[in-house]
């Protein structure tokens, strides 16, 4: 098709800094528990691999042990919460001013999460933005979640784009695009757990207001 290229965004630590209401949700099902809470520094180590993972390692951390009956029913509680839990959650500064200017350049934007389908949309439509993207994965919307591709490129068929890059904060984006065979752009502010220098990327930022530049110099 040729084209602009697309630009295909993680969310939690890329877009929006969602660690506190995470981290409220998650603590008041530990609480509720019988478990211990956890600081919102550890909560943000748990973020990155989805819903099912980050309960799985908040309950070994709160005491709670990894019984798959009670990581079941703690996880169904988290995911009812967490579905509300938009108001301490902040965009990143000139996040979502870059998201425009990236629209209006004529760039089709897509979204590509391991947060579960419904907190992604409950987040998108409290920041009125959910009609930036032609193409919206969550972490359960495919059997896959990254670091498989399947989901980004589900995001890419989508956009009906034949290039793309992908933009995000963590180990397992920059392992995603690798897997997917993507340009890889890290936003250096959000959730990444290991060393920049042993992460993956095409290119990195630390300031919103310079991505649209980067993906012009990329693409
Ligand atoms: O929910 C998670 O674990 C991470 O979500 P993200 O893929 O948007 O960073
Ligand atoms: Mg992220």
């Amino acid at each position: 098709m040729g084209g602009m290229i697309a630009a295909i965004f993680d969310l939690d630590g890329t877009l929006i800094d969602s660690a506190p209401d995470i981290h409220a949700a998650c603590n008041a099902v530990l609480a509720e528990a019988g478990g211990r809470t956890l600081s919102l520094a550890r909560m943000r180590d748990f973020i990155g691999d989805g819903a099912p993972a980050l309960i799985r390692r908040a309950m070994a951390e709160a005491g709670l042990g990894r019984d798959d009956a009670l990581h079941a029913r703690l996880l169904a509680a988290f995911l009812d919460r967490y579905e509300r839990a938009v108001d301490l959650t902040r965009p990143y500064a000139g996040a979502l001013a870059a998201l425009d200017r990236l629209a209006r350049a004529g760039h089709p934007l897509g979204l590509c999460t391991n947060k579960p389908i419904a907190p992604t949309r409950a987040v998108l439509a409290h920041f009125c933005i959910a009609d930036r993207f032609g193409a919206i994965v969550g972490g359960d919307s495919l059997p896959q979640r990254k670091p498989d591709p399947a989901p980004l490129r589900a995001a890419m068929r989508d956009l009906h784009a034949d290039r793309c890059i992908f933009v995000g904060d963590s180990e397992v984006d920059a392992q995603t695009a690798r897997a997917a065979g993507m340009p890889f752009a890290l936003f250096t502010r959000g959730y990444l757990h290991a060393p920049l220098a042993e992460t993956p990327h095409d290119a990195a930022f630390d300031d919103w207001t310079t991505l649209p530049g980067l993906i012009e110099a990329l693409a």
